[in-house]
């Protein structure tokens, strides 16, 4: 993308201000809006152009400033051929009929973030905006926000951005609807002020038809055409009328009534080609709107040579201009001066200076717009309580909540234990203890006690004492228990006599001594802990008959044992696996969401648009808005660091700046990842929608809840589809293992993300042209 405020041709001097050439356009397949229209606005004059609503006004000056592309035809701003690699920049001051304005800032903000992007000093900013205050009225002091104004304040501001700067070229669409009169006129006298004195050009829209009787030139547009394009003064003597708004009426009617006779004869295929809804037409139009374009050329209003025209003895409507000799004086013409003076006049970039200066100015110029782009978006965040929350207090809150519960082993599970050897085992385990008296005593006898009073310990499973296993599966069958141990009757001798008998042991001992367990294997996760916890508990029960009666333990002991850990720690549960995926996921998550929604905002509000044809390019609003995101994921890293050390108890072991890096990194992933969707979807509902599908799969296929190695074989390829699955094992690895960025299970998924990162910049930059309607 080439901005000319920054290249070389920006001093050519060009003879039309503004050169449209049999340019067609169409949304999509509808019927075209634009017509084969040309279209002549010369340096310093003031064009009104006029039409019905519909008839493509907007479109037309959208095509001009670049905002929007067309099918066949050639446009020239100042002498630039436009096309969608290059933007006007500063030299190009665009009203948009919307108001296109940034709601939640102030008055002087948005002009301090417009006169950054047209490169403007903070002096000459506030230069100006005292000037446009006095100008335009505006309210206040400037610090009103945008949204508390009324309308008619809102459009006068729109008008102070796109006269911010003293542009060369002023396109304004309706900057005067909904005004006072006094106040329109005043804008008027300002227009004239400037296309005389400064040698401005201004192309205006506006319904009020009057208002450009003035203007050195108007063009009358009609279903996507031209119909005349001269001096309004010469057009009412021509149909003698005394006002414009007759005029217009007569040239329209004409149009209606004989514009079929006006075809040339190898166009009559086109019959009915000006009348609206005419199907043959529109189906022509349909097949091929580039033939039909040319065939186009000669008719009337279509091929840049006008069939009604008075002025075409004048060659200079700009200097002998008769309306403005007839233009009444103002009354209430403003003392400012308007001719841009050195000190309003924006920087000009000096065109002698060697390629490297210019390089680097033009660097300088890049970053200074995705910085006031950047400023923008945090003001705009921070006067959102909505998405202070979403950005700050949501993180800290899932992080809690989710981390301290996702990954925790479940405790309390109720499980029935029939004990045939002591059926009211409640209170004659406790009478038997109280009996024997020391714990160090050698007691073999009532050994199911001590093996249920091992249960109770850890707090993983909450013995019930049942007196019958029918009643046990019973209690299970309502939901009362999750299952029930059965220890049977003579549970102790038969145990004594196995250990003693060792392989001699009868099969009675042996069936005896066993204790049986009847679970409800349906809920897997809290029977697999309940399991784990009984098998543990019995480890702790023989090593304590051991130590009480002076067993060699290593007959009973489980023949593999767990040493001192390399990572981690032998009581660490799941919560320290899931806790850095849940982070990763987290920063990903916020960032996939916001980036897109700030896209359709300013895309809905037309923001970008605006900006856009201040000279900000679509990667400085990439640039600007991943800037944001990432100086916040600054707080969010503070907040998570603090919830982890106080809410749940979790040690990063690695670096801090590593595992920063890390989350900036993953914020950038997320936040590119979600401008292609936006790009893409255009629509909140879409990215809504969307979103909420694809943040689960995310988060499976990502390996944040269990390893990636639990999928499927067949589906194990869609985790190198989500860009989360190759920070998560960074993320492990420094916050659970304290590994450094060049470890080898760090540095290829940081590298995997980053280049994620690259190929959805690289393709948002590409498809940002879609944006482009
Ligand atoms: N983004 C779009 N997608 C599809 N059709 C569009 C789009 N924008 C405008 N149009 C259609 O193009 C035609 C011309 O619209 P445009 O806004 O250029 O008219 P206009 O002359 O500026 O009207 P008005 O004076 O009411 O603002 C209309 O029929 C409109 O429905």
């Amino acid at each position: 993308m080439v901005d000319i405020s920054e290249s070389n041709n920006e001093a050519e001097p060009a003879a039309d201000a503004v050169l449209v050439r049999n340019v067609c356009k169409s949304y999509g397949k509808s019927q075209p809006v634009l017509r084969n229209l040309s279209m002549q606005v010369e340096q310093g004059s003031l064009y009104g152009l006029l039409g019905s609503s519909g008839c493509g006004k907007s479109t037309l000056l959208s095509c001009i400033v670049g905002l929007k592309t067309w099918e066949t035809g050639e446009i020239s701003v100042l002498g630039r051929k436009i096309d969608e690699n290059v933007t006007m920049g500063k030299h190009i001051g665009f009203m948009p009929q919307d108001l296109s304005l940034y709601e939640l800032l102030s008055i002087k903000e948005t002009m301090k973030y417009y006169g950054k992007l047209y490169g403007m000093t903070w002096e000459q900013i506030e230069e100006r905006f005292q000037f446009l205050q006095n100008l335009l009225k505006l309210p206040g002091d400037g610090s009103s926000y945008i949204r508390k104004l009324s309308g008619g304040q809102k459009r006068r501001v729109s008008l102070a951005l796109a006269l911010l700067h003293n542009p060369k070229l002023l396109i304004l669409d309706e900057p005067t609807v909904g005004l006072d009169p006094l106040l329109r006129k005043s804008i008027w006298n300002h227009l004239f002020k400037l296309t005389t004195v400064s040698k401005i050009t201004v192309i205006i829209t506006t319904h009020y038809i009057e208002e450009v009787r003035y203007s050195n030139k108007i063009g009358l547009m009609r279903n996507g055409r031209l119909l005349v394009e001269d001096d309004p003064i010469c057009l009412m003597k021509l149909y003698q009328a005394s006002l414009l708004e007759d005029v217009v009426l007569k040239i329209c009617r004409k149009d209606q009534n004989h514009g079929l006779n006006e075809l040339p004869s190898k166009t009559n295929n086109l019959e009915g080609v000006f009348v609206d809804n005419q199907p043959k037409f529109q189906a022509t139009w349909k097949k091929n709107l580039k033939s039909c374009c040319n065939e186009m050329k000669g008719i009337c209003g279509t091929n840049g040579k006008f069939c009604i025209t008075c002025s075409d003895s004048k060659n200079d409507t700009t200097t002998t201009n008769p309306s403005l000799q007839n233009q009444p004086q103002p009354s209430n013409v403003t003392t400012a001066t308007e001719k841009i003076s050195p000190q309003e006049a924006p920087p000009v970039t000096n065109n002698n200076q060697p390629p490297k200066y210019k390089f680097l100015n033009s660097c300088q110029a890049s970053i200074q717009r995705s910085i006031a782009h950047s400023k923008a978006e945090w003001i705009n965040i921070l006067r959102s309580p909505i998405y202070i929350c979403i950005l700050t207090l949501l993180p800290a809150f899932q992080l809690l909540t989710t981390g301290g519960v996702v990954g925790v082993e479940p405790k309390g599970t109720k499980i029935g234990v029939v004990n045939y050897e002591f059926l009211n085992w409640e209170a004659g385990c406790i009478k038997h203890r109280e009996a024997i008296g020391s714990n160090d005593t050698c007691d073999l006898s009532m050994l199911s006690c001590g093996l249920i009073q091992h249960l109770y310990s850890s707090g993983y499973i909450a013995p019930i004492q049942v007196t019958s296993k029918e009643e046990a599966l019973a209690a299970v069958k309502r939901g009362d228990i999750k299952g029930y141990i059965q220890i049977p009757v003579n549970y102790s001798s038969f145990s004594i006599e196995r250990a003693v008998m060792k392989h001699f042991a009868s099969n009675e001992s042996i069936d005896g001594s066993r204790v049986t367990m009847h679970m409800d294997l349906s809920d897997y996760i809290t029977m697999f802990v309940a399991l784990a916890d009984l098998l543990k508990s019995f480890e702790r029960f023989i090593e304590e008959i051991g130590e009480r009666c002076d067993f060699s333990l290593k007959i009973v002991e489980f023949p593999v044992q767990f040493r001192e850990p390399v990572y981690g720690s032998l009581e660490g549960s799941a919560q320290t696996y899931v806790i850095p995926a849940l982070i990763a996921g987290l920063l990903f998550e916020i960032s996939f969401a916001v980036v897109p929604l700030i896209l359709i905002n300013a895309l809905k509000q037309g923001t970008l648009v605006r900006a856009n044809v201040a000279g900000l390019r679509f990667h400085e609003f990439l640039i600007g808005v991943l800037f944001t995101m990432t100086s916040l994921t600054i707080i969010q890293v503070i907040i998570c660091y603090m919830s982890l050390e106080y809410g749940l108890n979790f040690r990063i072991q690695g670096s801090i700046l590593v595992f920063t890096f890390l989350c900036l990194l993953t914020t950038l992933c997320g936040g590119t990842f979600g401008l292609l969707l936006g790009i893409i979807m255009k629509d909140v509902l879409c990215i809504v929608i969307t979103a909420v599908f694809l943040i689960p799969m995310l988060m499976i296929y990502a390996g944040v809840l269990q390893p990636i190695e639990v999928i499927p074989h067949n589906l194990r390829f869609m985790s190198l589809l989500f860009p989360t699955a190759a920070i998560v094992e960074p993320f492990r690895s420094v916050m659970n293992r304290g590994l450094s960025l060049t470890h080898p299970t760090v540095w290829p998924g940081v590298l995997l993300t980053f280049g994620w990162v690259m190929v959805l910049t690289i393709t948002c930059l590409l498809l940002r042209k879609k944006l482009k309607t």
